[in-house]
This record gives structure tokens, sequence and C-alpha cells, in this order.
């Protein structure tokens, strides 16, 4: 099983009910949400994302760049979202904030940047829904595919085999033709992608094509 998230951080900001429309096709939208203080980028918050809610034709995978995480996450939960992801870093409770997302009718996912270990976390797997691994330093779109990263999928893979638990396990961040085999290799099952889905070509015919190369992959089970 194969899951693919466009991110709409590669999309036309003011074009952005065209370019849902354009991915319909795709598993969930991803939806990077950046406040400046957690990364040094900035795109939009609540407002904007409860928009996205309301005209999007596919369920929202939220990606909370954010600091005061235990302050605004429960938001996102509250306007719909399928998923609502926080960065372990950016909380001191992060079972209590799953627990929280839960209990307002979402998925609760924990991320880790490139240089966080997940080894904190691998005791508490059922606590959570999803786990992202990072793939690049989040900040930015286009950025390039780190493959270090993978050891840590690996890890996370086969904690979750142990555990008889069902975590999806997501990587963000250079997911392209080429590196999308290598992730789903290393036990990653749900993929984001944003240069790869909204840069050249058609949105359509690229998510179909990271799908094919994530099942053309000979470990795909
Ligand atoms: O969280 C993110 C960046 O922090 C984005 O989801 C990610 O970078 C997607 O962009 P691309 O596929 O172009 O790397
Ligand atoms: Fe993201």
């Amino acid at each position: 099983m194969s899951r693919i998230n466009p991110s709409i951080l590669a999309a036309d900001f003011v074009n952005m009910q065209r370019d849902l429309e354009r991915i319909a096709t795709a598993d969930y939208v991803h939806v990077d949400v950046m406040d400046n203080h957690f990364v040094p980028n900035l795109t939009f918050g609540p407002q904007m994302v409860g928009r996205i809610q309301d005209v999007s034709p596919i369920p929202l995978d939220v990606h909370l760049m954010i600091d005061d995480v235990d302050r605004w996450a429960p938001d996102y939960a509250r306007l719909g979202a399928f998923s609502v992801t926080f960065h372990a870093e950016a909380t001191e409770h992060p079972i209590e904030l799953a627990r929280t997302l839960r209990s307002l009718g979402s998925r609760a996912g924990i991320a880790v940047k490139p240089g966080t270990p997940v080894e904190p976390y691998l005791d508490y797997l059922a606590e959570f829904d999803q786990f992202l691994v990072m793939t690049v330093e989040p900040g930015f779109g286009g950025q390039s595919f780190m493959s270090e990263t993978m050891a840590k999928v690996e890890r996370v893979r086969s904690a979750v085999r142990d555990a008889e638990t069902d975590v999806w396990l997501q990587v963000d961040g250079g997911i392209d033709r080429s590196t999308i085999g290598i992730a789903k290799a290393a036990g990653a099952d749900t993929f984001v992608a944003g240069s790869a889905v909204f840069g050249a070509g058609e949105a359509s015919e690229n998510i179909a094509a990271l799908r094919a190369a994530a099942h053309d992959h000979r470990h795909d089970v």
C-alpha cells in the first residue's frame, strides 16, 4: 500500500482551488503550515486551511511546522482535517497532544527533523496514527532527498512491525520518481511530494508516475 500526498507548498497560492482539483486522484492533500519561528518560512494558518478543507476534493494531511503546537494543533483537528502532524521538537507533551487530536476526531501524527532521533517515541507508537520522518530540513520545497534519513525509516518500520500496530510511515522532502523507491524499500508507505507533482507536466500524470514508481519497486508488498 502506497499513499501519494501532494504538497500544496508547490501549488499556486492564488489559484489554490484550481490546484486542489488538479490533485483529486491523490490520496490526501499535504498542507504545510509554517510560522517563521519553528522554520524560517511562512505559509498560512487556520483561516486558509479551513477554506482548503471546505473546497478540497480529498482529505487534508496537515503538517504543522510551528511553535506553540499544544495551543494551535487542536484548531486544525476542529476544522475537520483528516490528519494533524506536529513536530516532536515543538512539544514536551507529544502523547497528551496526540490524545487530544484523536479525541477531536483527527488522526494524530508525530514528525521528526533529520537530526532528531526516533528512539524516544518507539515505545509509544500506539499513541500515534502516523510517524513522519523528514527527508529534508523542514521549511522549503525543492530540496534534495537526504538518504541518510533512511536508517530512521528502517528503525520505525521495524518498531511498527514489532508493536503490531498500524502506524502510517510518512516521508516528506525531495520525493520524486527516483527517490520514492528508496524510501519505500526502507519501509515508508506514505509519500509527500510537492515539486514532483506541481513541477513540470500534468499533476495527475505525475501522481500516476509516482504511484507506478512506488509499486514497481521490487520490495513492494
Ligand atoms: O514539509 C515540507 C517542507 O518543509 C514539504 O512538504 C516538502 O518540502 C515538499 O516539497 P518537495 O517535494 O518539493 O521537497
Ligand atoms: Fe510537509
